[in-house]
Protein backbone atom coordinates (compact mmCIF):
# COMPACT_ATOMS: atom_id res chain seq x y z
CA UNK A 1 0.00 0.00 0.00
CA UNK A 2 1.58 3.32 -1.18
CA UNK A 3 2.27 5.62 2.34
CA UNK A 4 0.76 8.31 2.65
CA UNK A 5 2.56 11.50 4.14
CA UNK A 6 0.95 14.76 4.51
CA UNK A 7 1.13 17.90 5.83
CA UNK A 8 -2.41 17.23 8.15
CA UNK A 9 -1.22 13.84 9.42
CA UNK A 10 0.92 14.06 11.75
CA UNK A 11 2.17 10.80 14.03
CA UNK A 12 2.80 11.00 17.36
CA UNK A 13 3.10 8.39 20.54
CA UNK A 14 0.45 8.84 22.99
CA UNK A 15 1.66 10.60 26.01
CA UNK A 16 0.29 12.07 29.19
CA UNK A 17 -0.37 16.35 29.47
CA UNK A 18 2.36 15.64 31.14
CA UNK A 19 4.56 14.54 28.56
CA UNK A 20 5.23 11.08 29.78
CA UNK A 21 4.72 7.83 28.01
CA UNK A 22 1.83 5.83 29.34
CA UNK A 23 0.74 2.15 28.82
CA UNK A 24 -2.83 2.05 29.18
CA UNK A 25 -3.34 -2.20 29.41
CA UNK A 26 -5.45 -1.63 32.47
CA UNK A 27 -3.25 -3.91 34.31
CA UNK A 28 -5.01 -3.17 37.47
CA UNK A 29 -7.99 -4.69 35.50
CA UNK A 30 -6.14 -7.48 34.21
CA UNK A 31 -4.91 -8.67 37.81
CA UNK A 32 -9.15 -8.39 38.55
CA UNK A 33 -10.52 -9.23 36.06
CA UNK A 34 -10.61 -12.25 34.57
CA UNK A 35 -12.73 -11.07 31.79
CA UNK A 36 -9.78 -8.97 30.20
CA UNK A 37 -10.37 -9.27 26.65
CA UNK A 38 -13.92 -7.13 27.68
CA UNK A 39 -11.85 -4.27 28.60
CA UNK A 40 -8.42 -4.21 27.22
CA UNK A 41 -7.56 -1.81 24.55
CA UNK A 42 -4.27 -1.09 22.75
CA UNK A 43 -2.20 1.89 22.24
CA UNK A 44 0.24 1.08 18.91
CA UNK A 45 -2.18 1.78 16.62
CA UNK A 46 -2.41 5.32 15.98
CA UNK A 47 -5.27 7.90 15.27
CA UNK A 48 -4.74 10.22 12.46
CA UNK A 49 -4.08 13.69 13.95
CA UNK A 50 -5.80 16.46 11.61
CA UNK A 51 -4.67 20.35 11.34
CA UNK A 52 -8.04 22.34 11.10
CA UNK A 53 -6.08 25.69 10.14
CA UNK A 54 -3.92 23.47 6.93
CA UNK A 55 -7.95 22.89 5.58
CA UNK A 56 -8.45 26.69 5.42
CA UNK A 57 -4.77 27.37 4.52
CA UNK A 58 -4.07 30.81 1.77
CA UNK A 59 -1.83 27.79 -0.04
CA UNK A 60 -3.68 26.49 -2.27
CA UNK A 61 -1.94 23.09 -3.03
CA UNK A 62 -1.50 22.91 0.90
CA UNK A 63 -5.21 23.22 1.35
CA UNK A 64 -6.15 21.01 -1.68
CA UNK A 65 -3.88 18.21 0.31
CA UNK A 66 -5.44 18.68 3.46
CA UNK A 67 -8.76 18.11 2.25
CA UNK A 68 -7.63 14.94 -0.04
CA UNK A 69 -6.33 13.96 3.39
CA UNK A 70 -8.99 14.24 5.38
CA UNK A 71 -11.34 12.61 3.26
CA UNK A 72 -9.30 9.51 3.49
CA UNK A 73 -8.68 9.74 7.18
CA UNK A 74 -12.84 9.67 7.57
CA UNK A 75 -12.80 6.81 5.23
CA UNK A 76 -10.17 4.85 6.73
CA UNK A 77 -10.45 5.77 10.14
CA UNK A 78 -13.76 7.54 10.86
CA UNK A 79 -12.07 9.49 13.74
CA UNK A 80 -8.84 11.55 14.68
CA UNK A 81 -7.27 14.08 16.93
CA UNK A 82 -8.25 17.82 15.72
CA UNK A 83 -5.19 20.48 16.31
CA UNK A 84 -4.71 23.95 15.57
CA UNK A 85 -8.52 24.65 15.58
CA UNK A 86 -8.96 28.17 17.26
CA UNK A 87 -10.03 27.11 20.77
CA UNK A 88 -7.70 28.28 23.44
CA UNK A 89 -6.13 26.70 26.34
CA UNK A 90 -7.29 29.53 28.46
CA UNK A 91 -11.19 28.00 27.40
CA UNK A 92 -10.12 24.35 27.73
CA UNK A 93 -8.70 25.80 31.39
CA UNK A 94 -12.08 27.79 32.30
CA UNK A 95 -14.36 24.95 30.93
CA UNK A 96 -12.68 22.19 33.34
CA UNK A 97 -13.06 24.62 36.16
CA UNK A 98 -16.24 25.36 35.48
CA UNK A 99 -17.31 21.80 35.42
CA UNK A 100 -15.44 20.71 38.18
CA UNK A 101 -17.10 22.84 40.13
CA UNK A 102 -20.72 21.81 39.33
CA UNK A 103 -19.82 18.60 40.18
CA UNK A 104 -18.90 20.06 43.80
CA UNK A 105 -19.19 16.70 45.70
CA UNK A 106 -21.23 18.39 48.68
CA UNK A 107 -23.81 19.91 46.23
CA UNK A 108 -25.13 16.69 45.28
CA UNK A 109 -28.62 17.71 46.21
CA UNK A 110 -28.81 21.34 44.69
CA UNK A 111 -28.31 19.21 41.46
CA UNK A 112 -31.29 16.78 41.73
CA UNK A 113 -33.15 19.99 40.24
CA UNK A 114 -32.14 18.75 36.93
CA UNK A 115 -33.16 15.44 37.15
CA UNK A 116 -35.26 14.03 34.72
CA UNK A 117 -38.95 15.80 34.59
CA UNK A 118 -39.93 15.53 30.89
CA UNK A 119 -39.21 15.09 27.17
CA UNK A 120 -38.50 18.34 26.41
CA UNK A 121 -36.12 19.11 29.14
CA UNK A 122 -33.19 21.27 27.77
CA UNK A 123 -30.67 21.04 31.17
CA UNK A 124 -30.51 17.17 32.60
CA UNK A 125 -28.23 15.91 35.19
CA UNK A 126 -27.77 12.18 36.20
CA UNK A 127 -26.04 9.88 38.57
CA UNK A 128 -25.50 6.56 37.20
CA UNK A 129 -23.58 3.83 39.54
CA UNK A 130 -24.30 -0.06 38.42
CA UNK A 131 -22.09 -2.68 36.97
CA UNK A 132 -23.58 -1.52 33.45
CA UNK A 133 -22.68 2.25 33.98
CA UNK A 134 -20.59 4.32 36.20
CA UNK A 135 -20.18 8.47 35.78
CA UNK A 136 -22.13 11.76 36.87
CA UNK A 137 -23.68 14.14 33.78
CA UNK A 138 -24.64 17.15 33.24
CA UNK A 139 -26.32 17.48 29.70
CA UNK A 140 -27.50 20.84 28.02
CA UNK A 141 -28.42 21.81 25.26
CA UNK A 142 -25.70 24.11 23.48
CA UNK A 143 -27.52 24.76 19.69
CA UNK A 144 -29.63 26.47 18.14
CA UNK A 145 -31.03 27.40 21.33
CA UNK A 146 -28.13 27.82 24.71
CA UNK A 147 -28.70 26.71 27.96
CA UNK A 148 -27.12 25.74 30.83
CA UNK A 149 -27.40 26.03 34.52
CA UNK A 150 -26.45 29.56 35.91
CA UNK A 151 -24.29 28.32 39.01
CA UNK A 152 -22.00 27.97 39.95
CA UNK A 153 -20.31 31.26 39.08
CA UNK A 154 -18.28 31.37 35.86
CA UNK A 155 -19.80 27.96 34.45
CA UNK A 156 -22.26 28.95 31.83
CA UNK A 157 -20.49 31.41 30.65
CA UNK A 158 -17.28 29.15 30.30
CA UNK A 159 -19.43 26.93 28.42
CA UNK A 160 -21.05 29.49 25.98
CA UNK A 161 -17.64 30.19 24.80
CA UNK A 162 -16.65 26.91 24.49
CA UNK A 163 -19.83 25.65 22.67
CA UNK A 164 -19.16 29.38 20.37
CA UNK A 165 -15.96 28.32 19.05
CA UNK A 166 -17.41 24.36 18.30
CA UNK A 167 -19.54 26.04 15.91
CA UNK A 168 -16.65 27.15 13.97
CA UNK A 169 -15.17 23.74 13.91
CA UNK A 170 -18.77 22.27 12.76
CA UNK A 171 -18.72 24.64 9.99
CA UNK A 172 -15.36 24.36 9.20
CA UNK A 173 -15.39 20.54 8.78
CA UNK A 174 -18.97 20.71 7.07
CA UNK A 175 -17.02 22.28 4.47
CA UNK A 176 -13.79 20.24 4.39
CA UNK A 177 -15.51 16.98 4.59
CA UNK A 178 -18.16 18.07 1.79
CA UNK A 179 -15.11 19.07 -0.55
CA UNK A 180 -12.98 15.55 0.46
CA UNK A 181 -16.18 14.12 -1.43
CA UNK A 182 -16.31 16.39 -4.19
CA UNK A 183 -19.41 18.34 -3.89
CA UNK A 184 -20.08 22.13 -3.53
CA UNK A 185 -18.58 22.94 0.05
CA UNK A 186 -21.80 23.63 1.57
CA UNK A 187 -23.38 20.19 0.33
CA UNK A 188 -23.39 19.04 4.09
CA UNK A 189 -24.56 22.57 5.66
CA UNK A 190 -27.58 22.21 3.41
CA UNK A 191 -28.17 18.43 3.71
CA UNK A 192 -28.06 18.56 8.02
CA UNK A 193 -29.35 22.51 7.77
CA UNK A 194 -26.57 23.24 10.01
CA UNK A 195 -27.50 26.60 10.77
CA UNK A 196 -29.82 25.42 13.16
CA UNK A 197 -27.83 22.15 14.03
CA UNK A 198 -29.46 20.78 17.42
CA UNK A 199 -25.96 20.31 19.44
CA UNK A 200 -26.55 18.54 22.61
CA UNK A 201 -23.53 18.23 25.30
CA UNK A 202 -22.80 15.86 28.05
CA UNK A 203 -20.20 16.93 30.83
CA UNK A 204 -19.03 13.79 32.41
CA UNK A 205 -17.34 12.74 35.80
CA UNK A 206 -15.66 9.78 36.19
CA UNK A 207 -16.11 7.67 38.56
CA UNK A 208 -19.22 9.20 40.12
CA UNK A 209 -18.77 10.94 43.43
CA UNK A 210 -19.34 7.46 45.28
CA UNK A 211 -17.10 4.61 44.03
CA UNK A 212 -18.16 2.91 41.00
CA UNK A 213 -19.49 -0.59 40.15
CA UNK A 214 -17.80 -2.39 37.94
CA UNK A 215 -15.06 -1.32 35.40
CA UNK A 216 -18.17 -0.02 32.74
CA UNK A 217 -17.96 3.74 32.71
CA UNK A 218 -19.73 4.05 29.29
CA UNK A 219 -21.05 1.12 27.88
CA UNK A 220 -20.23 0.38 23.87
CA UNK A 221 -21.95 2.75 21.72
CA UNK A 222 -22.35 5.32 18.65
CA UNK A 223 -23.69 8.82 18.71
CA UNK A 224 -26.46 10.03 16.38
CA UNK A 225 -25.64 13.42 14.60
CA UNK A 226 -22.91 14.53 12.07
CA UNK A 227 -19.89 14.45 14.33
CA UNK A 228 -19.21 14.08 17.91
CA UNK A 229 -16.50 16.71 19.57
CA UNK A 230 -14.76 15.39 22.86
CA UNK A 231 -12.32 17.01 25.31
CA UNK A 232 -11.27 15.35 28.30
CA UNK A 233 -8.99 16.88 31.42
CA UNK A 234 -6.69 13.43 31.55
CA UNK A 235 -5.94 10.14 29.44
CA UNK A 236 -7.81 7.22 30.55
CA UNK A 237 -10.28 4.93 29.86
CA UNK A 238 -12.09 6.13 26.15
CA UNK A 239 -11.57 3.30 23.85
CA UNK A 240 -12.57 3.15 20.37
CA UNK A 241 -13.42 0.04 18.55
CA UNK A 242 -11.84 0.49 14.24
CA UNK A 243 -12.50 -0.67 11.14
CA UNK A 244 -10.71 -3.88 12.02
CA UNK A 245 -12.21 -4.67 15.30
CA UNK A 246 -9.03 -3.54 17.53
CA UNK A 247 -10.04 -1.49 20.61
CA UNK A 248 -7.59 1.80 21.19
CA UNK A 249 -7.09 3.76 23.51
CA UNK A 250 -7.97 7.29 22.86
CA UNK A 251 -4.73 9.31 23.82
CA UNK A 252 -4.72 13.03 23.09
CA UNK A 253 -2.21 15.18 22.78
CA UNK A 254 -3.22 18.15 25.10
CA UNK A 255 -5.41 20.41 23.85
CA UNK A 256 -6.66 18.37 21.05
CA UNK A 257 -10.35 17.54 20.55
CA UNK A 258 -11.30 13.89 19.43
CA UNK A 259 -13.56 14.35 16.25
CA UNK A 260 -15.86 11.11 15.65
CA UNK A 261 -18.12 11.06 12.81
CA UNK A 262 -21.70 10.08 13.97
CA UNK A 263 -24.26 7.93 13.09
CA UNK A 264 -26.25 10.54 10.47
CA UNK A 265 -22.91 11.30 8.00
CA UNK A 266 -22.94 7.61 8.18
CA UNK A 267 -26.64 7.17 6.78
CA UNK A 268 -26.47 10.29 4.61
CA UNK A 269 -23.18 8.80 2.81
CA UNK A 270 -24.71 5.17 2.57
CA UNK A 271 -22.07 3.47 4.55
CA UNK A 272 -19.18 4.74 2.97
CA UNK A 273 -18.40 7.41 6.00
CA UNK A 274 -18.94 5.25 9.61
CA UNK A 275 -19.70 6.27 12.83
CA UNK A 276 -17.64 4.13 15.64
CA UNK A 277 -18.59 2.52 18.55
CA UNK A 278 -17.17 3.60 21.68
CA UNK A 279 -17.07 3.01 25.27
CA UNK A 280 -15.30 4.65 28.57
CA UNK A 281 -13.73 2.04 31.18
CA UNK A 282 -13.18 3.24 34.46
CA UNK A 283 -9.77 2.60 36.71
CA UNK A 284 -11.05 0.73 39.97
CA UNK A 285 -11.82 4.77 40.66
CA UNK A 286 -8.13 5.37 40.52
CA UNK A 287 -8.36 7.89 37.88
CA UNK A 288 -10.83 11.05 37.98
CA UNK A 289 -11.95 12.41 34.69
CA UNK A 290 -13.64 15.08 33.59
CA UNK A 291 -15.10 14.62 29.79
CA UNK A 292 -17.22 16.60 27.57
CA UNK A 293 -18.65 14.69 24.79
CA UNK A 294 -20.73 17.14 22.56
CA UNK A 295 -22.87 15.55 19.78
CA UNK A 296 -23.15 17.97 16.91
CA UNK A 297 -26.31 17.04 14.94
CA UNK A 298 -28.55 18.05 11.73
CA UNK A 299 -31.47 20.36 12.42
CA UNK A 300 -34.63 18.32 14.20
CA UNK A 301 -36.56 18.67 11.58
CA UNK A 302 -34.08 17.43 8.44
CA UNK A 303 -34.97 14.59 7.02
CA UNK A 304 -31.80 11.85 7.19
CA UNK A 305 -31.46 9.69 4.22
CA UNK A 306 -29.18 8.12 2.07
CA UNK A 307 -28.24 10.82 -0.33
CA UNK A 308 -28.56 9.70 -4.11
CA UNK A 309 -24.97 10.59 -4.57
CA UNK A 310 -24.28 7.51 -2.64
CA UNK A 311 -26.99 5.06 -3.80
CA UNK A 312 -26.36 3.32 -7.53
CA UNK A 313 -27.30 -0.34 -8.93
CA UNK A 314 -24.45 -1.62 -6.85
CA UNK A 315 -25.24 0.82 -3.40
CA UNK A 316 -28.86 0.05 -2.86
CA UNK A 317 -29.79 2.34 0.31
CA UNK A 318 -28.66 0.92 3.69
CA UNK A 319 -30.97 2.58 6.11
CA UNK A 320 -34.29 4.15 6.32
CA UNK A 321 -34.97 8.46 6.01
CA UNK A 322 -36.35 9.53 9.14
CA UNK A 323 -36.40 13.65 10.45
CA UNK A 324 -33.43 14.04 12.90
CA UNK A 325 -35.97 13.94 15.90
CA UNK A 326 -37.75 11.16 14.69
CA UNK A 327 -34.51 9.37 14.65
CA UNK A 328 -33.72 10.54 18.21
CA UNK A 329 -37.04 8.82 19.72
CA UNK A 330 -36.88 5.47 17.71
CA UNK A 331 -35.19 3.94 20.85
CA UNK A 332 -37.48 5.59 23.23
CA UNK A 333 -34.78 8.54 23.81
CA UNK A 334 -35.80 12.16 23.97
CA UNK A 335 -33.92 15.14 22.73
CA UNK A 336 -31.58 15.16 25.18
CA UNK A 337 -30.64 11.60 26.44
CA UNK A 338 -30.22 10.76 22.87
CA UNK A 339 -29.70 6.99 21.73
CA UNK A 340 -28.51 5.79 18.65
CA UNK A 341 -30.90 4.25 16.34
CA UNK A 342 -28.59 2.69 13.88
CA UNK A 343 -29.57 -0.83 14.06
CA UNK A 344 -33.38 0.36 13.73
CA UNK A 345 -33.00 2.24 10.85
CA UNK A 346 -30.86 -0.29 8.99
CA UNK A 347 -32.41 -1.87 6.54
CA UNK A 348 -32.68 -5.40 6.80
O1 LIG B 1 -16.64 10.41 28.34
C1 LIG B 1 -16.26 9.98 27.28
O2 LIG B 1 -15.06 9.91 26.98
C2 LIG B 1 -17.23 9.52 26.24
C3 LIG B 1 -18.64 9.82 26.58
C4 LIG B 1 -19.53 9.43 25.46
O3 LIG B 1 -19.19 8.63 24.64
C5 LIG B 1 -20.83 10.07 25.32
O4 LIG B 1 -21.24 10.83 26.23
O5 LIG B 1 -21.48 9.82 24.29
FE1 LIG C 1 -20.39 8.66 22.88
Amino acid sequence: MAERISPVLINHRPFEPNGTIINSHHSSFLDQNPNVDTIVAVDDIEIPTVDFSVLFSDDLEKRSKAIENIGHVCEDFGFFYLVNHGVSEKVFESVFKGISDFFNPTEIEDRKQYEKKNPTDRIRWGLRSSPGENREYLKVIAHPEYHCPTKPAGFSEAMEEYFKRLRIIVDGLGKAFSKAMGFEECYIEKAFKLDSGFDMSAMNLYPPNFRSKGSIGVPNHTDPGFFVSLIQDVNSGLQILSHKGDWINVNMPPNAIFINLGDHLEILTNGKYKSHVHRVVVDNNKVKRISVATLHGPSLDSFVSPAPEFVDESHQPIYRGMTYKQSLEVNGGDEIDVQSSLEQIRIE
